[in-house]
């Protein structure tokens, strides 16, 4: 057995109604930025969710540093840093109030102007968080994910309503955290994101494991792909990828 970061194997996940999640297996190895791709709907969310162990699965079996996250959730919550597509903090609290309050709760945290620097909020450090535009919420939400140090980080559309330039600092930020040591579970659709910062990454459609490798990989093995937004199209159902290079 290989010493996984993440190991997901067979996991199965219903909503009432809906089989979100019908057979997914994939290894995360440590210090990679592997990423979890697919068109809307295709069970990603679901599935990094139950990795985070914020999510009960119906089946399989996952562990994130050794520890299964469904029977020990608090234990594995130590060791990660998890983002998801909202975050809700004060109005009233600043960039850096709020950085520094959860900086507090961990042992040995990033340093907060650091952290706001690579996220490219340095002029907004004093600025009341109802005061940010959408895209600085984002990348608040991206920093309190990374202020602990993770292990691990969980990062669910990071960079969905960034504009460009924020996006590369983020990408930036990402490759930085990832040079000292954190491991990255990055869901995303953006195929640009995919392919110029992940190691490796599963592509899911309608629940299930569709292809896995680096992106050169799966450009090779997909005839007359010469993007990983062509092994998209050529893999999943989905006709048209949201925001393909956007
Ligand atoms: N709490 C829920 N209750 C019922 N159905 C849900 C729930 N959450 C998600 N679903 C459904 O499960 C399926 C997978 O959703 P999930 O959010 O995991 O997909 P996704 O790949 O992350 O999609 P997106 O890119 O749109 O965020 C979808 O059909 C979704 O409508």
């Amino acid at each position: 057995m290989t010493s996984a970061a993440i190991r997901v194997t067979h996991l199965r996940k219903a909503y009432p109604g809906k089989v979100a999640v019908q057979d997914v297996s994939f290894e995360v190895r440590p210090g990679e930025i592997f990423g979890v791709l697919g068109p809307n709907g295709a069970g990603k969310t679901t599935t990094v969710e139950c990795v985070a162990g914020l999510r009960q699965a119906d089946g399989g079996q996952i562990t994130v540093l050794g520890v299964d996250p469904q029977a020990h959730p608090e234990a594995v919550r130590e060791h990660i840093g998890v983002q998801f597509q909202e975050t809700h903090l004060h109005d009233k609290i600043t960039v850096r109030e709020a950085l520094g309050m959860f900086a507090a709760f961990h042992a040995n945290p990033a340093d907060v102007d650091n952290l706001i620097g690579m996220l490219g909020l340095t002029e907004k450090a004093d600025a009341r968080f109802k005061t940010l535009s959408g895209g600085q919420k984002q990348r608040v939400s991206i920093a309190l994910a990374l202020i602990g140090k993770p292990a691990v980080a969980i990062l669910d559309e990071m960079t969905t309503g960034l504009d460009p330039q924020a996006r590369r600092d983020v990408w930036d930020a990402i490759r930085a955290v990832r040079e000292a040591g954190t491991t990255v579970l990055l869901v995303t659709h953006f195929m640009e994101e995919a392919e110029r910062l992940c190691d490796r990454l599963v592509l899911i459609d309608s629940g299930r494991v569709v292809a896995e490798g680096t992106p050169a990989d799966l450009i090779a093995a997909t005839p007359d792909a010469a993007s990983l937004e062509d092994v998209f199209v050529a893999r999943t159902a989905a006709s048209s990828p949201r925001h393909v290079f956007a």
